[in-house]
């Protein structure tokens, strides 16, 4: 098998936000050449019977060459068998990988059994979670369930269905709620005339031109993000927050200059440790010291990290660490004087890098 790995995209959404018509819409484009959708769903699933032919061992060939498999079993066997596929020839070659999971189902797990498979996690590389929303019923469901507003905030991209039956008072509250719950997610509408360049691609890796895009996969470059905690309430109080809104928090964590490897490690212990259960998602990138003129990329989803990746360069001017964490009920104030302690800009009365390396619970309890 060839060195380089085929990206994975995660589809969520609640229950009937449109998931199924999404991807039946996303499978007859041209973009979906080289695809395996995998849908990792119990019961029938309302994929387009003109568009499929059921093949025997579970996986549907499509004309074009995308593949379409449903799971009821474990998705790590299923990932694995397209590999052997592969490997033995029964397959060709596959780019990405699209999964689709239940509307109940909180990705997480998904997520963390690709990235703890030691075969899977050479053979495939996770791309993103885009999150699907309902545009008339998004609001109810956010209310009603912490594992909406859960899928929401672990999403790199939301996507916005329903939106030919819903007001416009109504869309602008929901696009206002997603952002606020998720700054660094960007928004876009199922209206628009291509699903495939929103639901592929949300890595860091742009793949249009083959380099590292920080910025964009950190969700800087969207619009509505904010530098610090998007608890910002003095503009958000005219709008309506679900009581599960609010255990949602998403911080950026800077810093400029090189750091120790050993700190970014105690850093990551101390993370996992004492915040695990509250960690959603990960993502950054870490200037070394023992390493500066390479960045280190770091992607969690909850306790589970990818293995660091080392880049080739930098790709912008931009050196140093920038980390986004968004976690559930977490103690982001913790996590703060956390990595203050680490990069040696501790607040009053907090212990400096060389305690905490000493003693990591030197840094209180919060
Ligand atoms: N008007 C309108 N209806 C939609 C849109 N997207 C989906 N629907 C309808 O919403 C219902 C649910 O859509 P599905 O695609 O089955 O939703 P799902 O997320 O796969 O549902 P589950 O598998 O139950 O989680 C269906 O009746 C769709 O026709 C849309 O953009 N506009």
């Amino acid at each position: 098998m060839s060195s380089e790995p085929i990206s994975v995209s995660i589809l969520t959404g609640f229950l009937g936000a449109g998931k199924t018509t999404v991807l039946n819409r996303l499978l007859k484009e041209p973009e979906m050449t080289d695809t395996a959708v995998i849908i990792n769903e119990y019961g029938d699933v309302a994929i387009d019977h003109l568009l499929v032919e059921q093949a025997s061992d579970g996986v549907i060939q499509l004309a074009d060459g995308c593949l379409c498999c449903t799971v009821r079993g474990e998705l790590v066997d299923t990932l694995a068998d397209l590999v052997d596929r592969m490997q033995t020839g029964r397959i060709g070659k596959l780019r990405r990988v699209i999964i689709e999971t239940t509307g109940l189902a909180d990705p997480v797990p998904v997520l963390q059994s690709l990235m703890a498979h030691p075969v899977l996690v050479q053979a495939y590389r996770l791309d993103g979670v885009v999150t699907l929303v309902d545009a008339v019923n998004g609001a109810a469901t956010l209310d009603a369930h912490p594992e909406a507003v859960k899928q929401v905030a672990v999403a790199d991209r939301i996507l916005i269905s329903k939106e030919d039956i819903a007001d416009s008072a109504q869309l602008e509250a929901l696009r206002n709620r997603l952002a606020h719950l998720n700054p660094g997610a960007e928004i876009f509408s199922t209206r628009a005339p291509q699903l495939a360049p929103i639901l592929t691609g949300c890595g860091l890796y742009d793949p249009s031109t083959k380099t590292a895009d920080v910025a964009r996969w950190l969700g800087e470059a969207s619009s509505h993000h904010h530098d610090h905690h998007h608890h910002d309430h003095d503009h958000d109080h005219d709008h309506h927050h679900g009581h599960h809104d609010d255990r949602i928090s998403s911080l950026s964590l800077r810093y400029d200059r090189a750091l120790p490897f050993s700190s970014v490690e105690t850093f990551l212990e101390l993370l996992r440790s004492v915040h695990g259960d509250g960690l959603l998602r990960l993502k950054g990138i870490i200037e070394v010291a023992e390493r500066p003129e390479r960045p280190l990329v770091l992607h969690a989803v909850q306790k589970t990290f990818h293995p660091p990746a080392w880049l080739a360069e930098w790709p912008d001017a931009v050196r140093g660490t920038r980390l986004v964490i968004i976690g559930f009920d977490l103690q982001e104030d913790h996590v703060r004087r956390l990595f203050g302690a680490i990069t040696n800009q501790p607040g009053v009365d907090q212990p400096d890098r060389a305690a905490i390396e000493d003693n990591p619970l030197a840094v209180g309890r919060y």
